[in-house]
């Protein structure tokens, strides 16, 4: 898909092409549809940034609030985005070891009660053994710091999905 197909979009089929390039965010891709021509996929990719960074603390938190736990509920339930499911799958998150699983339960639980929002790591740059660590490290940090990271990572599952749907290099993006 080239950027002259992403501007000749109407409303509808961009949401539906892009709303999930923020996890469960829909009203992101809405949102940035309003501020089309975009120049190149950097641009629009920018866009999407832009709105993120934009927000409100309580609209960062709730954002990141939109995402599932990593190897949490909804994977064993399946009821995972298919972007999500792929990513944590992809990260050999599906076929944790019950011990493995519970630690991860166990920690995301901490996570969640010390910062009001669930742990947040691009899973497709990670992988089973990184994201315990990762959680256990980050789990330490403060909490505005915490905040700044984890918005960090949620561009980073952004820009991996809008690669994936551009057929983009991620790195160009
Ligand atoms: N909690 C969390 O990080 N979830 C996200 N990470 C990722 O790569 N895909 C997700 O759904």
């Amino acid at each position: 898909m080239d950027i002259e197909k992403v501007n000749s979009m109407d409303f509808g089929e961009f949401v539906d092409v892009f709303g999930n390039v923020i996890e469960r965010c829909p009203l992101i891709a809405a949102a940035v549809w309003s501020q089309r021509l975009f120049s190149d996929l950097e641009d629009l990719k920018k866009h999407f940034f832009a709105f993120i960074d934009a927000l409100p603390q309580s609209g960062q938190e709730g954002i990141l609030r939109c995402h599932p736990d990593l190897a949490g509920s909804e994977l064993r339930r399946g009821t995972l985005t298919a972007e999500s499911q792929r990513e944590q799958s992809g990260a050999g998150l599906t076929t944790l070891g019950t011990d493995e699983r519970l630690r991860l339960a166990e920690l995301n639980a901490q996570y969640r009660a010390r910062f009001g929002f669930p742990f947040v790591l691009a899973a497709r740059l990670s992988d089973r053994a990184a994201v315990s660590r990762e959680l256990a490290r980050r789990l330490l940090c403060p909490s505005a710091q915490e905040l700044r990271t984890a918005l960090g990572q949620v561009k980073k599952i952004c820009s991996l999905r809008l690669a994936d749907l551009l057929h983009a290099d991620p790195a160009k993006l």
